[in-house]
């Protein structure tokens, strides 16, 4: 465990009955982090975090806070509160009632209920409101509420569950900053499940993906976005344009092959750890510079480009989406303005902007003809498809 490690869980198995959702997880948290758990609907996200507030009881694993080990002890003995998706309010309590309901389970005087109430109240901005039943609340007075009566008991672990799903996406941004803001002038730990990415890299400070209960990659927000660690963390970050590639790696450089649709480019691996062979690249529909075919591009920064036609436009408000098909492939991009139908294009995504990945090996077997590296690189090259096949 390292110094700052606050949360602790290790290997962390979770089912239900035969299914098994969670194997032997792992992640630490640190103290006032705010860490996001972010997924694809039945990844796991929601059975972690009710598994680290105790609703869920691991069939192997350990969930320890600030070293203390809390895996069997229920949900109110772990310094934690959970925010429901539902807000989960009571209905025939007020606002006040509601907010103060924690600390009347944990026997507080009135006095001492009243006076963190109304400092929840002036906290969440719920001034005046404390007498108003729950049905007499807007959504986002709601949400703040269920947020109040969380924060009420002074959790060292706030934990939230898909907290803005219920709201409208004006109301939603609102609230999303609110939380962030929050979280940080009090300093707490939170987790927050979500499969919402801007939600995510909006609010935490580290967001960790999952796929199929497991931990697909981790990292700050910009390091999530800008350097994907798989074709599916890729995909989940909105890099949804895919294609395959032949590549050639030479030191730090890819050199891509040219295609029947594509021209060569050379891609700086970045650290990347890519063998030559077959390559999935991915890219953002927003990376893409559409250009007609009759125009010389601006050969200064190197892009890969790919000749096609576009199928459609839309307007997205901002720029024009096209689907645009290359060969065999419908790939997106946008423009500030529309191409019509069947225009003749080229596709141009800078080097930088492409997210580059070894397909795996049964998928790798060429498909057309092979590469012709440059004679001087040709044995490193078969040097290297032997130790991937090893
Ligand atoms: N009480 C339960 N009994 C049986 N299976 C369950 C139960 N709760 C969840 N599951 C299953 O466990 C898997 C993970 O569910 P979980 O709710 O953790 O996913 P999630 O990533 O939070 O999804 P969502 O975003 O849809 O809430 C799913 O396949 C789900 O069907």
């Amino acid at each position: 465990m390292n110094d700052d490690t606050f949360l602790r869980i290790a290997g962390l198995s979770v089912g239900y009955g035969a299914t098994r959702v969670l194997e032997g997880l792992d992640l630490t948290i640190g103290k006032g982090e705010f860490v996001a758990l972010l997924g694809a609907s039945g990844c796991g996200k929601t059975t972690l975090l009710r598994t680290i507030a105790g609703f869920v009881a691991p069939s192997a694993g350990v969930v320890a806070v600030e070293g203390r080990d809390v895996t069997h002890q229920p949900p109110d003995r772990r310094g934690m509160a959970l925010v429901f998706q539902s807000y989960a309010l009571w209905p025939h309590m007020t606002v006040a009632r509601n907010i103060g309901y924690g600390l009347k389970l944990k026997g507080l005087p009135r006095a001492s209920i009243d006076r963190r109430v109304a400092e929840i109240e002036a906290l969440l901005g719920l001034e005046g409101l404390g007498a108003r039943k729950p049905a007499a609340l807007s959504g986002g007075q709601r949400q703040r509420v269920a947020l109040g009566r969380a924060l009420a008991v002074d959790p060292q672990i706030l934990l939230l569950d898909e907290p803005l799903s219920n709201l409208d996406a004006r109301i939603r941004l609102k609230v999303r900053h609110e939380i962030g803001a929050l979280q940080k002038r009090l300093g707490i730990t939170a987790i927050i499940v979500t499969h919402d990415r801007e939600e995510a890299m909006a609010m935490a400070d580290r967001v960790v993906i999952m796929d199929a209960g497991r931990i697909a990659q981790q990292g700050a927000p910009e390091e999530v976005y800008n350097r994907p660690a798989s074709p599916f963390v890729a995909a989940f970050m909105g890099a949804e344009n895919a294609l395959t590639l032949d590549g050639l790696v030479s030191g730090g450089t890819v050199h891509v092959a040219a295609g029947s649709h594509n021209a060569t480019v050379a891609v700086a691996r970045a650290g990347r750890a890519l063998a030559s062979g077959r390559l999935e690249a991915r890219f953002r529909s927003e990376a893409a510079e559409i250009l007609p075919s009759y125009v010389i591009a601006d050969q200064t920064t190197a892009a890969l480009e790919l000749a096609g036609n576009v199928e459609a436009a839309s307007y997205l408000g901002g720029a024009w989406r096209h689907s645009v098909r290359i060969g065999n492939e419908v790939l997106f991009a946008d423009a500030p303005h529309p191409f019509a139908a069947g225009a003749t294009v080229r596709l141009r995504i800078p080097a930088d902007r492409l997210f580059l990945f070894n397909l795996p090996a049964a998928a790798a077997a060429p498909a057309r003809a092979p590469l012709s590296p440059p004679a001087d690189l040709a044995p490193r090259m078969a040097a290297e498809r032997v130790l991937a096949a090893s």
